[in-house]
Protein backbone atom coordinates (compact mmCIF):
# COMPACT_ATOMS: atom_id res chain seq x y z
CA UNK A 1 0.00 0.00 0.00
CA UNK A 2 1.25 3.51 -0.64
CA UNK A 3 1.69 6.19 1.36
CA UNK A 4 -0.33 9.17 0.61
CA UNK A 5 -0.50 12.59 1.99
CA UNK A 6 -3.54 13.63 2.82
CA UNK A 7 -4.94 16.37 -0.19
CA UNK A 8 -6.60 19.31 1.23
CA UNK A 9 -7.46 20.58 -2.01
CA UNK A 10 -10.31 19.58 -4.59
CA UNK A 11 -9.03 16.75 -6.86
CA UNK A 12 -8.34 17.40 -10.51
CA UNK A 13 -8.49 13.77 -11.02
CA UNK A 14 -8.25 10.94 -9.03
CA UNK A 15 -6.71 7.42 -10.30
CA UNK A 16 -8.88 4.29 -8.26
CA UNK A 17 -7.36 0.76 -8.75
CA UNK A 18 -5.54 2.00 -12.03
CA UNK A 19 -3.91 -1.16 -14.21
CA UNK A 20 -2.56 -0.58 -17.53
CA UNK A 21 -1.37 -3.59 -19.68
CA UNK A 22 0.36 -2.62 -23.03
CA UNK A 23 -0.53 -4.69 -26.21
CA UNK A 24 2.51 -7.04 -26.57
CA UNK A 25 3.11 -7.27 -22.54
CA UNK A 26 2.05 -10.42 -20.42
CA UNK A 27 2.40 -8.53 -17.32
CA UNK A 28 0.80 -4.67 -16.47
CA UNK A 29 3.08 -1.85 -16.86
CA UNK A 30 0.76 -0.36 -13.78
CA UNK A 31 -0.14 -2.28 -11.16
CA UNK A 32 -3.59 -1.23 -8.83
CA UNK A 33 -2.70 2.01 -8.55
CA UNK A 34 -4.12 4.62 -6.81
CA UNK A 35 -4.01 8.68 -6.42
CA UNK A 36 -5.33 12.14 -6.15
CA UNK A 37 -4.37 14.80 -7.84
CA UNK A 38 -4.74 18.19 -6.69
CA UNK A 39 -6.58 21.06 -8.57
CA UNK A 40 -4.44 24.37 -9.31
CA UNK A 41 -1.25 22.58 -8.04
CA UNK A 42 1.84 20.92 -9.32
CA UNK A 43 2.16 16.96 -9.13
CA UNK A 44 5.60 15.74 -10.80
CA UNK A 45 6.08 12.28 -11.18
CA UNK A 46 9.67 10.65 -10.25
CA UNK A 47 11.21 7.42 -10.11
CA UNK A 48 13.76 4.90 -11.99
CA UNK A 49 13.83 4.32 -15.55
CA UNK A 50 10.78 2.15 -16.62
CA UNK A 51 9.13 2.57 -13.57
CA UNK A 52 5.74 3.56 -15.47
CA UNK A 53 5.91 7.26 -14.92
CA UNK A 54 5.46 7.86 -18.67
CA UNK A 55 2.75 4.97 -19.07
CA UNK A 56 0.50 6.99 -16.25
CA UNK A 57 0.93 10.19 -17.80
CA UNK A 58 -0.42 9.08 -21.24
CA UNK A 59 -3.55 7.30 -19.56
CA UNK A 60 -4.97 10.87 -18.01
CA UNK A 61 -5.76 11.66 -21.83
CA UNK A 62 -5.62 8.50 -23.06
CA UNK A 63 -3.02 8.70 -25.45
CA UNK A 64 -2.80 4.94 -25.36
CA UNK A 65 -6.21 4.53 -27.00
CA UNK A 66 -4.10 5.41 -30.56
CA UNK A 67 -2.32 1.90 -30.27
CA UNK A 68 -4.98 -1.30 -30.54
CA UNK A 69 -4.52 -3.73 -27.65
CA UNK A 70 -3.40 -1.84 -25.05
CA UNK A 71 -5.50 -2.33 -21.76
CA UNK A 72 -6.72 0.03 -19.36
CA UNK A 73 -8.89 -1.34 -16.03
CA UNK A 74 -9.87 0.85 -13.25
CA UNK A 75 -11.12 4.05 -13.04
CA UNK A 76 -9.51 7.88 -13.64
CA UNK A 77 -12.21 10.13 -12.25
CA UNK A 78 -12.32 13.74 -13.88
CA UNK A 79 -15.18 16.05 -13.06
CA UNK A 80 -17.68 13.41 -11.97
CA UNK A 81 -16.94 10.49 -14.61
CA UNK A 82 -14.42 7.51 -15.19
CA UNK A 83 -12.99 8.93 -18.41
CA UNK A 84 -11.91 5.21 -19.11
CA UNK A 85 -15.04 3.91 -19.73
CA UNK A 86 -16.73 7.05 -20.76
CA UNK A 87 -18.08 7.01 -24.38
CA UNK A 88 -17.28 10.82 -24.81
CA UNK A 89 -15.10 12.15 -28.18
CA UNK A 90 -11.33 11.54 -27.06
CA UNK A 91 -10.59 14.71 -29.46
CA UNK A 92 -12.46 16.62 -26.43
CA UNK A 93 -10.85 15.18 -23.65
CA UNK A 94 -7.51 15.41 -25.27
CA UNK A 95 -8.53 19.18 -25.19
CA UNK A 96 -9.29 19.46 -21.72
CA UNK A 97 -6.03 17.52 -20.68
CA UNK A 98 -3.40 18.44 -22.73
CA UNK A 99 -0.01 17.15 -23.36
CA UNK A 100 3.22 19.08 -23.66
CA UNK A 101 5.53 16.15 -25.05
CA UNK A 102 9.30 15.88 -24.49
CA UNK A 103 10.58 17.02 -27.98
CA UNK A 104 8.94 19.63 -28.89
CA UNK A 105 6.40 18.93 -31.66
CA UNK A 106 5.27 22.10 -33.68
CA UNK A 107 2.93 21.03 -36.74
CA UNK A 108 4.45 21.54 -40.35
CA UNK A 109 1.91 25.09 -40.20
CA UNK A 110 2.96 28.66 -39.31
CA UNK A 111 2.97 29.86 -36.30
CA UNK A 112 -0.49 31.48 -35.70
CA UNK A 113 -2.09 28.09 -37.36
CA UNK A 114 0.06 26.07 -34.73
CA UNK A 115 -1.58 28.06 -31.83
CA UNK A 116 -5.45 27.96 -33.60
CA UNK A 117 -5.16 24.51 -34.59
CA UNK A 118 -7.15 23.33 -31.17
CA UNK A 119 -9.75 26.13 -31.30
CA UNK A 120 -10.52 25.48 -34.99
CA UNK A 121 -11.41 21.89 -34.07
CA UNK A 122 -13.73 23.40 -31.36
CA UNK A 123 -15.52 25.26 -34.27
CA UNK A 124 -14.16 28.84 -33.55
CA UNK A 125 -14.33 30.47 -37.53
CA UNK A 126 -14.46 33.90 -36.24
CA UNK A 127 -11.08 35.85 -37.61
CA UNK A 128 -11.01 38.52 -34.71
CA UNK A 129 -11.74 36.06 -32.10
CA UNK A 130 -8.98 33.55 -33.18
CA UNK A 131 -6.29 36.64 -33.23
CA UNK A 132 -7.02 37.52 -29.82
CA UNK A 133 -7.33 34.54 -28.73
CA UNK A 134 -3.69 33.40 -30.36
CA UNK A 135 -2.14 36.42 -28.99
CA UNK A 136 -3.16 35.72 -25.74
CA UNK A 137 -1.92 32.34 -25.91
CA UNK A 138 1.24 33.27 -27.25
CA UNK A 139 1.32 35.78 -24.27
CA UNK A 140 0.46 32.97 -21.75
CA UNK A 141 3.40 30.65 -23.27
CA UNK A 142 5.72 34.35 -23.04
CA UNK A 143 6.55 33.89 -26.63
CA UNK A 144 4.63 36.71 -27.79
CA UNK A 145 8.13 38.96 -28.22
CA UNK A 146 9.24 36.38 -30.46
CA UNK A 147 6.60 35.61 -32.28
CA UNK A 148 4.64 38.65 -33.12
CA UNK A 149 6.41 40.12 -36.17
CA UNK A 150 6.19 36.23 -37.63
CA UNK A 151 2.91 34.71 -36.73
CA UNK A 152 2.65 33.66 -41.03
CA UNK A 153 6.06 32.17 -40.84
CA UNK A 154 6.54 28.30 -40.37
CA UNK A 155 6.74 27.10 -36.92
CA UNK A 156 9.99 24.93 -37.51
CA UNK A 157 11.96 28.30 -37.62
CA UNK A 158 11.78 28.75 -34.50
CA UNK A 159 14.54 27.27 -31.59
CA UNK A 160 13.54 24.34 -29.27
CA UNK A 161 13.05 26.35 -26.40
CA UNK A 162 10.64 28.84 -28.25
CA UNK A 163 8.97 25.82 -30.03
CA UNK A 164 8.44 24.61 -26.38
CA UNK A 165 6.77 27.67 -25.47
CA UNK A 166 4.46 27.49 -28.61
CA UNK A 167 3.64 24.22 -27.71
CA UNK A 168 2.26 25.12 -24.28
CA UNK A 169 0.46 28.25 -26.30
CA UNK A 170 -1.05 25.85 -28.35
CA UNK A 171 -2.31 23.41 -25.41
CA UNK A 172 -3.40 26.60 -23.13
CA UNK A 173 -5.18 28.32 -26.22
CA UNK A 174 -7.99 25.73 -25.58
CA UNK A 175 -8.37 26.26 -21.83
CA UNK A 176 -7.76 22.76 -20.33
CA UNK A 177 -8.27 22.10 -17.06
CA UNK A 178 -5.20 19.75 -16.87
CA UNK A 179 -1.63 19.86 -18.63
CA UNK A 180 0.12 16.75 -18.59
CA UNK A 181 4.26 17.95 -18.90
CA UNK A 182 6.27 14.59 -20.23
CA UNK A 183 10.17 15.81 -19.43
CA UNK A 184 9.26 18.82 -21.29
CA UNK A 185 12.85 20.35 -20.62
CA UNK A 186 15.03 17.28 -21.58
CA UNK A 187 15.85 18.25 -24.63
CA UNK A 188 16.25 22.27 -24.02
CA UNK A 189 19.67 24.18 -22.55
CA UNK A 190 19.52 25.62 -18.91
CA UNK A 191 18.10 29.21 -19.98
CA UNK A 192 15.09 27.61 -21.70
CA UNK A 193 14.74 25.33 -19.10
CA UNK A 194 14.43 27.88 -16.64
CA UNK A 195 11.85 29.54 -18.35
CA UNK A 196 9.50 26.66 -19.16
CA UNK A 197 9.67 25.83 -15.14
CA UNK A 198 9.03 29.27 -14.58
CA UNK A 199 6.09 29.22 -17.20
CA UNK A 200 4.47 26.15 -15.44
CA UNK A 201 4.45 27.70 -11.94
CA UNK A 202 2.74 30.66 -13.76
CA UNK A 203 -0.01 28.46 -15.29
CA UNK A 204 -0.50 26.37 -12.23
CA UNK A 205 -3.49 29.36 -11.16
CA UNK A 206 -5.58 28.35 -14.44
CA UNK A 207 -4.63 24.74 -14.76
CA UNK A 208 -3.48 21.54 -12.46
CA UNK A 209 -0.23 19.93 -13.79
CA UNK A 210 1.52 16.90 -13.71
CA UNK A 211 4.97 16.55 -14.96
CA UNK A 212 7.10 13.94 -15.18
CA UNK A 213 10.32 14.57 -14.76
CA UNK A 214 13.82 12.50 -14.78
CA UNK A 215 15.36 15.70 -12.87
CA UNK A 216 14.90 15.81 -8.82
CA UNK A 217 15.86 18.92 -8.52
CA UNK A 218 13.61 19.90 -10.95
CA UNK A 219 10.47 18.54 -9.03
CA UNK A 220 11.94 19.66 -6.18
CA UNK A 221 11.98 23.35 -8.51
CA UNK A 222 8.62 23.37 -9.37
CA UNK A 223 6.17 20.98 -8.03
CA UNK A 224 3.59 21.09 -4.90
CA UNK A 225 3.56 17.12 -4.44
CA UNK A 226 5.60 14.82 -5.99
CA UNK A 227 5.21 11.19 -6.56
CA UNK A 228 7.52 8.04 -6.02
CA UNK A 229 7.01 5.25 -8.91
CA UNK A 230 8.92 2.24 -8.50
CA UNK A 231 8.12 -1.12 -10.57
CA UNK A 232 5.00 0.32 -11.68
CA UNK A 233 3.09 1.13 -8.46
CA UNK A 234 3.37 4.10 -6.60
CA UNK A 235 5.29 3.77 -3.30
CA UNK A 236 4.61 7.33 -1.87
CA UNK A 237 3.05 10.64 -2.61
CA UNK A 238 4.01 13.33 -0.78
CA UNK A 239 3.59 17.40 -0.41
CA UNK A 240 7.35 18.12 -2.32
CA UNK A 241 8.90 19.30 0.46
CA UNK A 242 8.55 16.48 3.10
CA UNK A 243 8.76 13.70 0.63
CA UNK A 244 12.46 15.24 -0.39
CA UNK A 245 13.56 16.58 3.49
CA UNK A 246 11.63 13.52 5.05
CA UNK A 247 9.98 10.78 3.04
CA UNK A 248 8.07 7.90 5.02
CA UNK A 249 8.83 4.86 2.81
CA UNK A 250 12.39 3.67 2.41
CA UNK A 251 12.19 2.68 -0.88
CA UNK A 252 11.88 6.79 -1.63
CA UNK A 253 14.71 7.69 0.71
CA UNK A 254 16.83 4.86 -0.92
CA UNK A 255 16.09 6.63 -4.20
CA UNK A 256 16.08 10.28 -3.26
CA UNK A 257 19.28 9.71 -1.62
CA UNK A 258 20.83 7.91 -4.96
CA UNK A 259 21.63 4.43 -3.59
CA UNK A 260 19.49 3.70 -6.38
CA UNK A 261 18.18 4.55 -9.82
N1 LIG B 1 4.82 0.38 -26.11
C1 LIG B 1 5.15 -0.48 -25.13
N2 LIG B 1 4.91 -1.80 -25.24
C2 LIG B 1 5.24 -2.66 -24.25
N3 LIG B 1 5.80 -2.30 -23.07
C3 LIG B 1 6.05 -0.98 -22.92
C4 LIG B 1 5.75 -0.01 -23.92
N4 LIG B 1 6.12 1.22 -23.47
C5 LIG B 1 6.64 1.01 -22.24
N5 LIG B 1 6.59 -0.30 -21.90
C6 LIG B 1 7.03 -0.90 -20.62
O1 LIG B 1 6.25 -0.36 -19.57
C7 LIG B 1 7.05 -0.12 -18.41
C8 LIG B 1 6.92 1.34 -17.99
O2 LIG B 1 7.51 2.16 -19.00
P1 LIG B 1 7.44 3.75 -18.94
O3 LIG B 1 7.98 4.25 -20.23
O4 LIG B 1 6.10 4.17 -18.54
O5 LIG B 1 8.47 4.06 -17.76
P2 LIG B 1 9.10 5.43 -17.30
O6 LIG B 1 9.11 5.41 -15.82
O7 LIG B 1 8.41 6.57 -17.97
O8 LIG B 1 10.57 5.28 -17.86
P3 LIG B 1 11.62 6.36 -18.38
O9 LIG B 1 11.96 7.16 -17.16
O10 LIG B 1 12.77 5.53 -18.86
O11 LIG B 1 10.97 7.16 -19.46
C9 LIG B 1 8.46 -0.54 -18.79
O12 LIG B 1 8.68 -1.84 -18.31
C10 LIG B 1 8.46 -0.51 -20.30
O13 LIG B 1 9.37 -1.45 -20.82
Amino acid sequence: MATIVDITEEKALEVKDFQFTYASADAPSIKTLNMPIAKNNITALIGPSGCGKTTLLRSFNRIHDLYPGNKYDGEIIFKDRNILTSKEDLISLRIQIGMIFQKPTAFPMSIFDNVAYGMRLQGIKNKTELQDRVEKALKDAAVWKETKDRLKHDANGLSGGQQQRLCIARAVAVEPEVLLFDEPTSALDPISTAGIEELIVELKDRVSIIIVTHNMQQAARVSDYTGFMYLGELIELGRTEELFVTPKEKLTEEYITGKFG
